[in-house]
């Protein structure tokens, strides 16, 4: 016979929960959050200041009819940021213990491949019969196919980028013992993929692939000390530097209304108008909406606005959500694509740099001028003679993001237009966004052109360089 149930665990009782006065105003401080199996956060842990239980405990998860005000979260999200990039400066070992994402997943499997490709060319360059029989070897392919414009061409810039790094071999050939060819290491480009993916993820950005199967050079020329910058500028000591806290301004919008953008302080001063109404640069889908005239800069809400991270005003300040590769070209260096594909109107990226006088832009030497951007996007508003103090070049040779290897054609898949947002537009310094003209499948180099305003037909200006676009309305020179 059945002896009586054993009761082995009681749920004790829950601690009573009073809120009774509905008046007070109760404070509290968001202390975590817990993440969905997406990585998105599903609700957050808050600590009351004047509430506790009968049992002095004062923590909760609230939501439903209760959400935490957007305003908290967003300052939450933003100290989590800063955390993190603080945790990056001070402890630059903690990259090594880095749990890896699935991401950091995708960028390994990347650069395998890569490596395997790289390889197998190398291979094939000693036995030159050997026929292609994996997938990386067929994209390559492809991509090699999509990209030369000629068999002729191809062949020449091949050609043009063996002899070049032969050249750079036998430079360095001297300082080594032997006359035999060992197989270049690729250690560089891998640690310089590890460190620039590093950065980006601490700006919430994705990473970046480092990718050769041209030849055997282990990453791109830099600088010494090249420091990689996601996002930002950096400013050079002659160039005064301004608190911007006193003087920026935010709109009160709880959400910025697409369709009535004069309601939105931000935009109101805007010249971007259409039919004489303010108008956002942006889609209701975040993409840019081609209709701001050159010579406009798009300003965007900032960070003293009441708006939050996915407001229609903020598009080009968001982190980039695919991974860029930076890769090796067979005839203008190294060049970028993206791994996913992009559609018309998406902000693809934001150059980044230092900021430099337009004055110490002239004086440099001219083999460096190609890593400089006029900031001139507000030099004329009214026709009235630019602020010459306030003349500024983002120069991205020695501090600089993927978008410095952004080559140039004549018929460009991007454009660039200039954005302001935690910055004003009197001071000169607005970012400058490259926007995709056309949908681009992934793996496509993405090109600007570097003089848009000049015509098919215009003169060779001095000290340009031969363009190798191989567009078929190629002017046949690069500006520097
Ligand atoms: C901003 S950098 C672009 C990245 C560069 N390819 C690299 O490897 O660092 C500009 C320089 O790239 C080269 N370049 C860019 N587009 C080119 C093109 N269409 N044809 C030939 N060279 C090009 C020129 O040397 C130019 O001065």
């Amino acid at each position: 016979m059945p002896g009586p149930q054993k009761e082995l665990w009681r749920r004790s009782e829950s601690p009573t929960e009073v809120w009774d006065d509905t008046e007070k105003e109760w404070e509290f401080e968001i202390i975590g959050e817990e993440l969905d199996e997406d990585g998105k956060t599903s609700r957050y842990e808050v600590r009351w200041l004047n509430w506790s239980r009968s049992d002095g405990t004062n923590v909760t998860w609230p939501g439903g009819k209760d959400p935490i005000p957007e305003r908290a979260i967003k300052a939450w999200k933003q100290e989590q940021a800063a955390r993190i990039q603080q945790n990056l400066v001070d402890s630059p070992s903690s990259l090594a213990i880095k749990v890896p994402t699935s991401l950091d997943a995708h960028l390994i499997e990347t650069d395998l491949r890569s490596q395997g490709s790289e390889q197998k060319l190398a291979q094939r360059r000693r036995q030159p019969t050997l026929a292609p029989d994996n997938l990386v070897d067929r994209m390559h392919k492809l991509l090699d196919a999509k990209q030369q414009p000629t068999t002729q061409q191809h062949r020449q810039s091949r050609l043009q980028a063996r002899t070049s790094t032969s050249q750079a071999r036998s430079s360095t050939a001297s300082s080594r013992s032997g006359p035999s060819r060992q197989p270049a290491s690729q250690e560089r480009r891998i640690q310089l993929q590890k460190e620039w993916t590093a950065i980006a993820n601490a700006s919430n950005a994705a990473g970046i692939a480092l990718v050769n199967v041209i030849d055997d050079e282990d990453g791109p020329p830099l600088p010494f000390n090249f420091q990689y910058v996601e996002h930002g500028y950096i400013y050079h000591e002659d160039v005064e530097e301004i608190d911007l806290d006193d003087v920026m301004v935010g709109c009160n919008c709880y959400e910025c209304n697409l369709k009535e953008a004069s309601t939105c302080d931000c935009q109101a001063p805007s010249r971007l108008l259409h039919k004489d109404k303010n108008i956002f640069a942006y889609t209701p889908d975040g993409l840019f909406n081609f209709q701001v005239p050159s010579g406009i800069e798009v300003i965007e809400c900032n960070k003293k606005c009441d708006c939050t991270s996915d407001c229609v005003n903020r598009v080009a300040q968001r982190p980039r959500k695919f991974v860029i590769e930076v890769f090796k070209t067979s005839s203008a260096g190294w060049g970028v694509r993206s791994q996913s594909n992009i559609k018309r109107g998406q902000v693809v990226g934001i150059y980044s740099g230092l900021i430099i006088t337009r004055k110490q832009a002239e004086e440099m030497p001219q083999k460096h001028r190609g890593y400089c951007f006029d900031l001139d996007g507000y030099e004329d508003p009214d026709g009235i003679a630019p602020d010459t103090d306030r003349q500024f070049t983002v120069d991205s040779r020695q501090h600089g993001n993927w978008t410095r290897f952004i080559n140039h054609s004549c018929n460009p898949n991007m454009i660039v237009y200039s954005v302001v947002y935690d910055t004003i537009p009197e001071f000169g310094n607005p970012y400058l966004a490259f926007v995709a003209l056309q949908d681009i499948p992934h793996l496509t180099e993405l090109t600007v052109d570097y003089d848009p305003s000049a015509g098919n037909h215009a003169k060779r200006p001095p000290g340009s360089r031969k363009c190798h676009c191989g567009s078929e309305i190629c002017r046949g020179w690069v500006p520097v």
